[in-house]
């Protein structure tokens, strides 16, 4: 899994390597600059054929030092560079000296001022629109004919931003614009914003088109939404060994998932010509009441799919026949309430193989919700809590003290608010210091507080464990899939989880593997999907995967 580091994790995998001999400081800062203007000629390779220019603004740290080095080399290619330094040269830490004098011996350094840059920005602008009409008119000859461009490049800060910037550098970043320029490049991480919580913390961020990191992504690269404009995103290897403690935050991907044919069919729940319908596990979704049994419905969808052997939607008498006529492969059974000699899901769940559980998509609030919640809880069986279910859960103590450790809680950031308000308003609340309190931070408390899996649903799904494992599911950058965000989608999601519990997945691996391939089939229909079509996209996303 791509782990994925806060600040402190990182300055200490580079202080151990430094230490060890390894590898020196000034080393990693002048592989950490090479990878940058590597990877913008790999971005964009119309820029190497000729030369351009480069306004490069360096910060007080040794983001500033990767700035000094990317200019050396650029300038070395043949551009032309300006250098504008934020903060007193003096000061700098030793390695970003040193680059900041390697830089003197080509170029000048301006100090980054008010009004420093407006000459620099006014310029690059000419040359962004000269592009872009260029662009537009159809009329672009060829990628060598594109006229001298500017690149800014924002190595201000990096991972070592602590606080609120002053007001000269805010007045200096309004110059800079408030908008993303053709060819904008971020060292590290866009300065103004933490790298373990993605927050705002400098009062105001740079915007850039290109992200580059080193070694390995920062967790703050994947929470929260203030870098939507990047477009690309590149990791710069370092080279360097470094071993992290188990606290790490794992970003998924396919080959963590074990979703090749070994992992994904050799689980105890491998369909095979021996085995029947109940070796890979009996779901029991609830539906709510008439009018209300489409998100349940939705689920059961996605439970069938993802591959759970059976799945039956617990209805109450009112809805039979609108969920009767809605379903075929699904079963459908009459759930009146949490207890009763007919109806009551005690009844249901004497038969102990339905071995997964989904409750509150549709649910409603009402008595009957609630007892079916109790009931449920009583149970221990693998659960998916959802929607409705979380306010239960948040309304009524007792019951979220039934919460056990099989189950998986499924909230979106309303639900979270309302289930965890304490640990929502440290998550919300401005963040005025770095490192600031994370969607990471907030969910490991989460779930260590419920004592059972949390999947805080977003573009960056949180999924943490009660024991501090943690993992991000990320609908960023080349993943993005913003057509996702749309009625029932949670719905699909909690079905997934649903069915991968009835196969046998533990509750992290279910929700983490829902969650990768909830987002691979959004992917995969594009916009104009609804929620519908996602179950139904299911088959082509493991054919595709090679299943
Ligand atoms: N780790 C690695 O392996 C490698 C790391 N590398 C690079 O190092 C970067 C991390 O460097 P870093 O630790 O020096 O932090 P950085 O982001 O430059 O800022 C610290 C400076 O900013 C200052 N400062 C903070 N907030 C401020 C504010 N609001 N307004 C004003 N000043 C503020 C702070 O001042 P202080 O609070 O100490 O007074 C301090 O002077 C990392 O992102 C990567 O680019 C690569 O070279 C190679 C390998
Ligand atoms: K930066």
């Amino acid at each position: 899994m791509t782990e994925l580091l806060t600040a402190a994790q990182m300055r200490a995998i580079e202080e151990a390597a430094i230490a060890s001999g390894e590898v020196t400081g000034l080393e990693l800062m002048e592989r950490a600059g090479r990878g940058v203007v590597e990877a913008i000629f790999e971005e964009w390779p119309e820029l190497a054929q000729t030369s351009h220019r480069a306004v490069v603004l360096c910060g007080p740290g040794n983001n500033g030092g990767d700035g000094f080095v990317v200019a050396r080399l650029l300038k070395e290619w043949g551009w032309e560079v300006e250098v504008f330094l934020y903060g007193d040269p003096e000061k700098l830490p030793p390695d970003a000296k040193v680059n900041y004098e390697r830089w003197g011996e080509k170029g000048e350094v301006a100090p980054l001022i008010p009004g420093s840059l407006d000459q620099s920005v006014d310029r690059g602008l000419e040359n962004a629109i000269y592009k872009d009409q260029y662009d537009a008119s159809g009329t672009w000859e060829s990628e060598t004919n594109i006229g001298q461009q500017t690149i800014f490049i924002d190595a201000l800060f990096g991972t070592g931003l602590k606080r609120r910037f002053e007001e000269d550098l805010l007045d200096v970043l309004k110059e800079w614009g408030d908008y993303c320029y053709e060819y904008a490049v971020a060292v590290d991480m866009p300065s103004g914003l933490c790298s373990d919580s993605g927050k705002c913390i400098g009062g105001h961020w740079v915007f850039s088109k290109l992200l580059v990191t080193f070694e390995t992504p920062k967790v703050g690269h994947f929470l929260g939404h203030n870098m939507y404009d990047i477009k690309s995103f590149k990791t710069v290897d370092l080279n360097f060994h470094w071993n992290t403690d188990a606290d790490t935050v794992g970003l998924l991907g396919y080959t963590d998932l074990q979703l090749d044919k070994d992992g994904w069919f050799d689980n105890g729940m491998q369909k095979t010509l021996r085995t029947h319908k109940y070796s890979h596990g009996h779901a029991l979704i609830f539906a709510g009441g008439p009018g209300k049994t489409g998100a349940a419905r939705l689920a059961a969808r996605g439970a069938l799919r993802i591959g759970a052997g059976l799945v039956t939607l617990g209805v109450p008498p009112s809805a039979q026949m609108e969920v009767a006529s809605q379903v075929t492969a699904i079963m459908l059974r009459r759930v009146t309430d949490g207890s009763g000699e007919v109806d009551g899901l005690d009844v249901t769940l004497r038969d102990d193989r339905i071995n997964a559980l989904c409750i509150g998509p549709g649910l409603g609030i009402g008595a009957r919700g609630e007892a079916l919640v109790k009931t449920t809880l009583e149970g221990k069986r693998a659960t998916v809590l959802d929607a409705d279910a979380l306010t239960l859960l948040a309304q009524d103590k007792a019951l979220f003290d039934c919460l056990h450790k099989n189950c998986v809680l499924t909230p979106h950031g309303g639900e979270f608010a309302r289930l965890f308000p304490d640990i929502a308003e440290k998550l919300n609340a401005p963040a005025t210091k770095g490192p600031a309190y994370s969607k990471v931070d907030a969910t490991r408390e989460a779930a260590k507080r419920a004592g059972c899996v949390v999947l805080f649903k977003g573009p960056d799904t949180v999924i943490a464990h009660p024991d501090g494992r943690c993992s991000i599911n990320s609908a960023q950058y080349e993943r993005a899939a913003p057509w996702l965000a749309t009625a029932g989608s949670g719905d699909v999601l909690a079905g997934f989880i649903t069915g991968l519990l009835a196969r046998g997945f533990d509750p992290m691996r279910a929700a983490e593997t829902a969650a990768w391939l909830h987002v691979e089939c959004a992917r995969s229909l594009g916009p104009g999907l609804i929620a519908e079509d996602l179950p139904e996209e299911l088959p082509k996303v493991f054919r595709d995967l090679g299943l």
